[in-house]
């Protein structure tokens, strides 16, 4: 394991990746392997989001959350257990509180195109907020961009594992990803949430790989190996891109799921927004998640039961308020 102890997270650029040219790929490939085993974060540029893009995009978001909560409701539909459409003020809990968080926000799931994969018949439905008729198409570009991005960063993650750079493509090809615009909404009145209510309490993302736009302002924090907790400062165009559970969970912790929360911000300025857009990285529901062999070892001992990805989405939705048992 490395025993740095980072003061920051580390900026890597995909278009090294994407270069062609092999030492520069391969330095990608071991700077984001080496972050991933000691702070679980990297902030990276050249992602395929253009400015324009997500300028359109923080404008329909922010048309949506603007609408009246009746309005936004009718977008809400728990039998979907928060997987698709409007989830409410206060819903989602991390694991293991009962306090909600202080946010709400909309989710977009795949869009299978080809009719011949089954794994169509296993997703909702996309909602879309007809009060806003672009929110559909540049949520989608959001969507598709972040994917192969994604799609990338696990390519050079399975050259790190020593395993065939295709190893995830296959798995994560219309794969049960979800892009999650989130409203952290104004508190009018701090003293009437919940003592110990947050934007985000601590937790780890249950993905492979979460792409996060939106994290340069203020709130987002990591937790160092050292309990130390460190913010997270990435430039505008550029997004961070974490480990999950899941990916920790297939290498036997070598990678590393890291601990992160959004703080409040400071009592006079609670009267103000936050937005982010975190794309979570899921591969299909039938991918093994148990441990790959070159990650256990006599030092390293095979840490948990052998799951599938869909079981264990399963458990976290309960866990999570979610769903219902
Ligand atoms: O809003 C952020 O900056 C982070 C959100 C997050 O961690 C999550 O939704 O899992
Ligand atoms: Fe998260």
């Amino acid at each position: 394991m490395d025993s740095t102890l980072l003061e920051e997270i580390p900026s890597l650029d995909l278009a090294d990746f994407r270069s062609g040219d092999p030492e520069r790929k391969q330095r990608f490939v071991q700077q984001l392997g080496d972050a991933y085993q000691s702070i679980g974060f990297v902030a990276l540029r050249n992602h395929g989001l253009t400015e324009e893009q997500t300028t359109q995009l923080y404008a329909d978001v922010k048309s949506f959350f603007s609408l009246p909560d009746e309005v936004k409701q009718s977008y809400e539909n728990p039998a979907l257990a928060g997987q698709r459409g409007y989830i409410g003020k206060g819903k989602e809990h991390a694991k293991g509180r009962n306090t909600g968080d202080l946010k709400e926000f909309y989710h977009v799931g795949q869009e299978v195109d080809d009719a011949n994969d089954p794994i169509k018949n296993e997703y909702p439905d996309n909602i879309w907020p007809k009060e806003v008729p672009s929110f559909h198409q540049t949520t989608l570009t959001t969507y598709k961009t972040l994917e192969a991005a994604g799609k990338d960063v696990l390519r050079a993650i399975a050259l790190y594992l020593n395993l065939p750079e295709s190893y995830f493509d296959d798995k994560v090809r219309n794969g049960n990803s979800i892009l999650r615009p989130i409203h952290y909404f104004p508190i009018e009145k701090p003293d009437a949430v919940p003592a110990d209510a947050v934007r985000a309490a601590e937790h780890g993302d249950i993905n492979l790989i979460t792409l996060l736009m939106g994290a340069s302002a203020d709130g987002l924090q990591v937790l160092r190996r050292d309990g130390k907790w460190i913010a997270i400062t990435a430039l505008p165009d550029q997004i961070v891109v974490n480990v999950g559970d899941m990916l920790q969970r297939l290498t036997n912790g070598v990678l590393r799921s890291t601990i992160h929360r959004v703080v409040n911000p400071p009592r006079e300025k609670m009267n103000s927004s936050r937005f982010s857009v975190p794309f979570f990285m899921h591969p299909r529901s039938e991918m093994s998640l148990a441990a790959l062999e070159s990650c256990v070892t006599p030092e390293n001992p095979k840490q948990e039961a052998d799951i599938t990805a869909g079981e264990f989405l399963n458990e976290r939705l309960i866990e999570l308020g979610l769903k219902k048992k």
